[in-house]
């Protein structure tokens, strides 16, 4: 919930970030203010998503794009407040692992990988990947120290 804000401009809603969820399914009100990176060319920019009456969004979070071995990327991305007037209104659901022993491991599926295509991540454990993720500061992907290094990726 964002209260109305007399300078939008000056505040932030919530700080640039990927979810470290699998995916997130997200409702959005028609006030709007959510808003993803977009790499182009060189460079990139936040771009709007725009609030579409009646959908749910699906984000790509952390989790997704390791069990598919970077098949699907997760989002960089962030609210601003758009409204002097209106307040918003948002829901966030996180779908998470339902197994989150630190003896329960999660890595590239290996039915997506094949000759050509190996692991780009290592197998790591929901709680490792929360210390990490901590470890990064706030909303910062912690993914960088799970990866295998191109030279050092191997089928099994
Ligand atoms: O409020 C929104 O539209 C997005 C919130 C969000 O990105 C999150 O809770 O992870
Ligand atoms: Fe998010």
């Amino acid at each position: 919930y964002s209260p109305p804000c007399p300078e939008p401009e000056r505040v932030v809603g919530t700080l640039e970030h990927t979810d470290p969820s699998l995916f997130t399914v997200l409702a959005q009100d028609a006030v709007g203010g959510l808003q993803v990176w977009h790499e182009e060319g060189g460079g990139g920019g936040w771009v709007d998503v725009a609030p579409v009456a009646g959908t749910l969004l699906v984000n790509v979070g952390d989790m997704l794009k390791v069990v598919s071995n970077d098949e699907y990327k997760s989002v960089e991305h962030r609210v601003v407040i758009k409204s002097s007037k209106d307040a918003r209104v948002s829901i966030a659901v996180f779908f998470n692992p339902a197994k989150r022993d630190a003896s329960d491991v999660f890595g590239p599926l290996p039915e997506l990988l094949a000759a050509g295509r190996p692991a780009r991540y290592r197998c790591f454990s929901v709680p490792e990947f929360i210390r990490s993720r901590r470890e990064s500061g706030h909303g910062r992907s912690s993914l960088d120290l799970f990866k295998i290094a191109a030279d050092q990726r191997q089928m099994e």
